[in-house]
């Protein structure tokens, strides 16, 4: 059995009732009904996942950090070096990123795994103790030529993420998050993005890293030439799989991985920005039941994570203008989504606190108030 048929069979969808069962326990609680706004559907889609009215609320927050390089980079569709993809793992594991500094805020650890780091990144930093080493193959092959990786190293990178999920589990975290490292990696998140929603690739082209007009315009016509190369290759939406290991990266299949690994726990998941955008893509059209699991951290500047979030059906929590990655997004986030759990598990019923209860009598369903 492939670890996606076991991750899919073992994703089992929510049930309604208990999510008719908390959105009714939100509704008797001492406000007006839909004053907490987006926190009450959070709360509500977590009791769901969760099995229980209230859900527990997560106490231990887990970011994974997956590492890739890719061959696109040879493109120009980056400014920065290859190189910087291994002085960023060296930094985190220094603790000196954005990633760790709002980790530290949000009381998440932080794991740093390698499924594609490149040759030249990794000769940067040497032996690293504390990396999470799960190399898959060294960097992706140039997309708009040829496909990033194999089936096969697709789906070991799945695999790959999905054991980092497990493991993570096992050591009691309850909330994960995603986070990603690797220079040049907006290029095959738009790829991907344009390639399973049909949507034109200068339409969900970002600037990435901050790239300058003509950079954008070289980088959408490489989405351009890598989703036609794909297409070329008899790979289409209706084979997601086939799809990441065309045009994704490594560091997107672990996330697949980890992002499935999830659901089948019935474990929220905070994704970040558009890298883990295109890769809960993949996850959903594999496993469409795995988005009961997604939550999404904020909307990232890149055009194609608002794409991504609209077809998924996902509200971002944050919309701060960010554009960073790392899973900065993700766990800036994880205060909210604690939040949103809290709510629903204490606040007082009007039941219980004797408070007299105005929204029937007028008429307010939930999103009037
Ligand atoms: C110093 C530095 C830290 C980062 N942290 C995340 N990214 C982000 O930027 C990269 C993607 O953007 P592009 O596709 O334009 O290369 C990824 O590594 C992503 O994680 C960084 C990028 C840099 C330069
Ligand atoms: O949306 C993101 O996560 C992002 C945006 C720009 C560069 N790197 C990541």
């Amino acid at each position: 059995m492939s670890v996606l048929d076991r991750l899919a069979s073992s994703i089992q969808p929510v049930d309604p009732a208990v999510a008719r069962a908390a959105r009714e326990h939100q509704d008797r609680l001492t406000k007006p009904r839909g004053s907490l706004g987006q926190l009450e559907d959070v709360s509500v889609r977590l009791a769901a996942l969760a099995g229980r009215v209230p859900a527990p609320v997560p106490a231990s927050p887990a970011v994974a950090v997956f590492v890739g390089d890719h061959g696109v980079h040879a493109q120009g569709v980056s400014p920065w070096p290859r190189e910087v993809t291994g002085q960023m793992v060296a930094n985190f594991l220094a603790g000196g990123a954005v990633v760790n500094a709002l980790a530290r805020q949000a009381g998440a650890v932080v794991a740093v795994v390698d499924v594609g780091m490149s040759i030249e990144a990794s000769a940067v930093i040497g032996a690293m103790p504390g990396l999470d080493r799960r190399r898959v193959r060294a960097g992706t092959g140039d997309i708009t030529v040829e496909a990033a990786m194999t089936r096969d190293e697709a789906l070991a990178a799945v695999a790959a993420g999905a054991a980092v999920a497990d493991g993570l589990l096992r050591d009691g975290h309850d909330l994960l998050v995603t986070g990603d490292m690797g220079i040049a990696n907006t290029t095959p998140s738009a790829a991907l993005i344009a390639t399973l929603l049909g949507a034109d690739p200068a339409v969900v082209t970002g600037r990435g890293t901050g790239v300058d007009d003509a950079t954008l315009a070289r980088k959408v016509d490489v989405v351009r030439r890598a989703v036609a190369r794909a297409a070329g290759d008899g790979v289409g939406a209706g084979d997601p799989l086939g799809v990441l290991a065309s045009v994704g990266g490594l560091e997107h299949a672990a996330t697949v991985g980890f992002v499935l690994a999830a659901a089948a726990a019935r474990v929220p998941v905070l994704l970040d920005g558009v890298i883990a955008c295109s890769s809960a893509l993949v996850a959903a059209a594999l496993v469409p039941d795995a988005r009961a699991a997604m939550f999404a951290g904020h909307r990232s500047v890149e055009p194609g994570a608002s794409a991504a979030l609209a077809a998924l059906g996902l509200v971002p929590l944050l919309d701060l203008g960010m554009r960073l990655g790392e899973g900065s997004g993700g766990v800036l986030a994880v205060g909210v989504l604690q939040a949103a759990a809290r709510v629903l598990a204490e606040v007082a019923t009007f039941d219980s606190a004797g408070v007299t209860d105005k929204n029937a009598a007028d008429g307010l369903g939930a999103g009037d108030a």
